[in-house]
């Protein structure tokens, strides 16, 4: 803390807009966020820094901070500008890059950065990257051991493969006999898990069973990167979590025709030890009570006959015929090149590229749309828009 930067702030905030300011160290860019600290973004003193470094000038007392630097980081780029969108968020735009890896939100002050501030007693910023289009709301499915939750989305993933990805969860548990490291759980040791949650890498967690599970924010990302919308498989603490989240969700709940019929089916399963059995009973009866009462479930479906719990599944998440035969996943890139600037204005933020590339699908100016986005650290902000001056280039018209 406090220690003098190779550079001075003041030859950043002169001529340059936005910054795209190279000098031997690469591109710095600095922000004024609310009249009392300077937040510099670029290069940093470390060459072997696998991310954009931050450091935050204090103004009145001229003391540096390096902050806590949270949430998914982007890789360093040659150039990037930057940009002030309130006083809670900076839009970083990286230069020479795809659209799929242009635009990064620097949270300074939004809800999650201030709870992490308070948490470890120092300076937070949070990295959150944007996501070009509307992405659909992920899904959370939960229900007691045994009710079908699995073979449920099992059946959903084999009809709509493009549509959908499973967020793979860790666990302490050991595996069983048919589960693979990586496609089922990530199978990690507690002390590992641990350190993670402590890392702040965990969307939510909770001890099930006897053992930990949780969610990683890294499980949730990847597969709305693949454009798919994510599954998770979690219990009704961890359900809670997420509805406490910035994760915007679908929550649903499902329930067994009978206690009988839960055991039986848990026990028929053939996976799990007496003693297993009779816990996931005990806490079942819990897991029930809440799920049935709790407010945090928008659907209660009822797992008797399988089909018609699917079909019920189906309606719940929209999905029909017609929904089936348009799936699609591929988004087309737009570039955004090495010089631009930026300028903002309401709730749009103006790119200016220059020169036309048609080669590199290069346009001279694009508007994006931030007015609708979504989300956030400690995942991904949703919903930016593209537009070029001659019309919407927008994830929705890439394809
Ligand atoms: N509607 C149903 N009728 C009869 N059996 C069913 C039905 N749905 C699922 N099952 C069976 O019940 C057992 C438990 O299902 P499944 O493993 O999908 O439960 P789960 O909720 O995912 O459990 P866990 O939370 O422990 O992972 C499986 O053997 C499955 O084939
Ligand atoms: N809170 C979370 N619960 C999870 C997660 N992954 C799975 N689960 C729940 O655990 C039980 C038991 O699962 P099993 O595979 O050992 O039978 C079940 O209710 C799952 O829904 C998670 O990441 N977080």
């Amino acid at each position: 803390m406090g220690e003098a930067p190779a550079f001075v702030v003041d030859d950043l905030n002169g001529n340059v807009p936005n910054g795209l300011h190279l000098n031997s160290k690469g591109c710095e860019t600095a922000i004024s966020v609310a009249c009392s600290k300077t937040y510099v973004i670029g290069a940093s003193e470390n060459e072997s820094e696998s991310t954009i470094g931050i450091r935050i000038l204090y103004k009145s007392t001229n003391e540096w901070v390096i902050p806590v630097v949270l949430g998914t980081k982007p890789k360093p780029s040659k150039s990037h500008s930057a940009i002030i969108l309130d006083e809670d968020r900076i839009l970083v735009i990286k230069g020479n890059t795809t659209s799929d890896d242009s635009f990064w939100f620097l949270e300074v002050n939004t809800a999650f950065v201030k709870e992490q501030k308070m948490r470890l007693g120092t300076e937070v910023v949070a990295w959150s990257k944007g996501i070009i289009g509307e992405a659909e709301k992920p899904v959370v499915i939960s229900g007691p051991s045994g009710v079908g939750k699995g073979t449920l989305i099992s059946k959903l993933m084999e009809e709509f493969p493009s549509m959908f990805g499973f967020s793979v969860s860790h666990t302490t548990r050991a595996p069983r006999n048919n589960e693979q490291n990586g496609v089922h759980y990530h199978f990690t040791e507690l002390s590992v898990m641990e350190k993670d949650i402590k890392d702040v890498k965990f969307l939510e967690f909770a001890a099930v069973h006897g053992n930990l599970y949780g969610t990683s924010i890294e499980a949730v990302e990847v597969v709305a990167d693949k454009g798919k919308r994510c599954i998770l498989d979690i219990d009704v603490q961890g359900a809670r979590s997420v509805r406490d989240s910035s994760l915007e969700a679908i929550f649903i709940f499902i329930s067994p025709p009978s206690f009988e019929e839960l055991e039986k089916r848990l026990r028929a399963r053939g996976t799990e030890s007496q003693e297993q059995i009779e816990k996931r009973l005990q806490n079942a009866k819990a897991e029930l009570e809440q799920g049935n009462s709790s407010g945090v479930f928008d659907h209660i479906l009822v797992n008797d006959d399988l089909e018609t719990c699917y079909e019920e599944l189906k309606k719940v998440l929209g999905l029909n015929d017609a929904v089936r035969s348009t799936q699609k996943s591929v988004i087309d890139l737009v570039h955004v090149p090495l010089e631009h600037t930026v300028s903002k204005i309401n709730q749009k933020i103006l790119i200016n590229c220059g020169i036309v590339d048609r080669e590199q699908l290069t346009i001279n100016k694009f508007l994006l749309d931030f007015a609708s986005v979504k989300g956030g650290a400690p995942g991904r902000t949703r919903g930016l828009n593209i537009y070029s001056l001659n019309g919407m280039i927008g994830a929705q018209n890439l394809s």
